[in-house]
Order: C-alpha cells, then structure tokens, then sequence
C-alpha cells in the first residue's frame, strides 16, 4: 500500500457533501473507507470502490478508522453519534462537517472525544473545494494533522482558533456554491426572455461563471479590478451594474443573505 494513500476513513453519511468529499478522496487516493448509508448512493461509482453499510450495526469489527467523518444533517446529529462512540477507543479523530454543530455539543454526545468540526463545500468532489476548520481541545498534533491531509485532498484548507467564525464561514464559503449557481440560473433565464435560444443562453450563462472563476483564480488582482476591466466608461456593463450596485440591491442583500445563513448556523447549534 503506498504511504501516499489517505487514511483509513469512516464515513457517516453519504449525500451530497459526504460523497463530494469523497469523490475527492478517491480521487486523490483513499486506502479504505467504510461508509454507513441507510439509502442507496447517488453516484453507483462509489459502490464498487468502497465498502457501504447501512448502519453503525453492520460495521466490520476488523475496520480500523484512523478518523470518523460526519456529514448527516446537523438535525440527525444526537440520533446517530453516540453509536461512534467506541471508536475513540483506537485513537479516531471525529471530522464533523455538519452545520451549525458546536464542538462542545459534539463533545457532549461522544463522551469527551476529539473533535475537529469543518465547514467544507462542495467543490471538493473536484479537488477545489475551500474549508476552514476549527480543532476542539483534545485533538493532539497528530490528529489535527490527519484532518488537514483529509480536508486538503479536496483543495484549499484554512484553520481558525475561534469557533464562531464557522458560523459566517458556513454562510459564505459552504453555501457560496448556491449563489454562484443561482446567479448562473438568473443569467441564463434572462438570456432567454431577451430572446436568445434556450440552447445558447444555457451555454452562454455557465461559460461566462466558469470562465469567469477561471479568470479570477489565475489573476493575481482585486475581484474589482476585474470587473472594472469589463465595465467601460459609458458602456453597457455600466448600466446593469448601476442596478446592481444600488444601494437596496447587491450591496444590501449580499449582506442580508449572508447574516440570514450565519444567523441560522447559530440556531442549528441548538
Ligand atoms: N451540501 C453542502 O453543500 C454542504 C453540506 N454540509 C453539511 O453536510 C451535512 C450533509 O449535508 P448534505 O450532504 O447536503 O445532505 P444530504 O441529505 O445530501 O446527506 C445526508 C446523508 O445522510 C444519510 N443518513 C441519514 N441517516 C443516516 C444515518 N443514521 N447514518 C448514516 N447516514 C445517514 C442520508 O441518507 C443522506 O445521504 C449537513 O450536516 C450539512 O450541514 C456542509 C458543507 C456544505
Ligand atoms: O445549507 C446548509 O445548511 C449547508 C451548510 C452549507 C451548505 N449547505
């Protein structure tokens, strides 16, 4: 087995964020990993390249998880942890992705564990996600090192002393994704209603966010250099970023939506 494969990983939770993470891992090159999903899996891929169990029940008794990830609804959290419990026995680090979940709450329901908790996004299953992560108390150097092997196989990682900076994380680079693809819809429909072919206006709007992403993640400048390099003195982009721009438009709602999403982190805490 080659020492550059990742660790073995349990896997709690297999949907959209489990499996792009991993995606990723497999990806990158993951030793074994054993993923407890009571549904069937989205992506049959996965089905041949890991072991999948329906419950913590069903688990193999010889599998020895070097860490234990958790992506089910923060709603599900006190139903299902406590089952992982026996884990910590081996020394595994517990990885929550779960929103809003505090690591004193994580704490409390694994008895006392090591815990990091993570807010990753789904660009992950692509190697080009961005999480930050927060270490809880018990999580020696080895174990913190092992969550940041596991988060960095699926891109860029930051880490933050202070917890409740997950909160704004989770509105912004956990969500963020949804935006982007919002604003990709809303282009590609307003393509449409000025008459382009549905066709052109789908290609048009997801070559121009993609492109775009591309521009920016290779250019050293401002994201308002960029757009200042597109807006010409009393041209056309001038005119649509003067509704944008308006005062009650972007530069009220951006912040309202964000404070909306970190508002309900906090309460999903609870
Ligand atoms: N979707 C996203 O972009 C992001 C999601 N997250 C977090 O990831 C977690 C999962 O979110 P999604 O993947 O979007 O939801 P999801 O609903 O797609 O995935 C949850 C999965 O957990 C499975 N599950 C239900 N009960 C289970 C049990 N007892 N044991 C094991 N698995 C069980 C479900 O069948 C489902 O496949 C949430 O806590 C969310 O806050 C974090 C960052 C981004
Ligand atoms: O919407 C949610 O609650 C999760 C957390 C960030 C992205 N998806």
């Amino acid at each position: 087995m080659s020492s550059d494969l990742l660790p073995p990983v349990l896997l709690v939770g297999c949907g959209k964020m489990g499996g792009a993470l991993l995606h990723g891992w497999l990806e990158r090159g993951l030793s074994h990993a054993v993923v407890v999903e009571p549904h069937k899996l989205s992506t049959e891929a996965f089905a041949h390249r890991v072991e999948v169990v329906p419950d913590a029940g069903a688990i193999p008794h010889a599998f020895v998880p070097e860490a234990v990830v958790f992506a089910t609804k923060p709603q599900q959290a006190e139903a299902v942890l406590p089952s992982y419990k026996p884990f910590a026995r081996g020394g595994a680090l517990f990885l929550s992705i779960m929103a809003g979940k505090t690591i004193s709450g994580l704490d409390a329901m694994l008895d006392g564990a090591a815990v990091v908790r993570a807010m990753p996004n789904t660009p992950a299953a692509i190697g080009q996600g961005f999480t930050v992560a927060c270490a809880g108390r018990r999580v020696t150097a080895g174990q913190r090192a092992l969550a940041d092997r596991l988060l960095a196989a699926t891109g860029e990682v930051a880490w933050v002393e202070a917890e409740s900076l997950i909160d704004p994380v989770t509105a912004v680079s956990g969500g963020g994704p949804a935006y982007v693809f919002l604003l990709t819809e809303l282009l590609e429909r307003a393509a449409a209603e000025q008459g382009v072919p549905p066709d052109l206006a789908r290609r048009m709007a997801r070559a121009t966010v993609i492109g775009s992403g591309a521009l920016l993640g290779r250019s050293a400048e401002d994201a308002a250099v960029l757009r200042q390099n597109v807006t010409s003195p009393k041209g056309t982009t001038e005119r649509a970023l003067a509704v944008l721009m308006a005062e009650r438009a972007w530069p009220a709602l951006v912040p309202e939506a964000i404070d909306a999403a970190t508002k309900r982190s906090r309460e999903l805490a609870g």
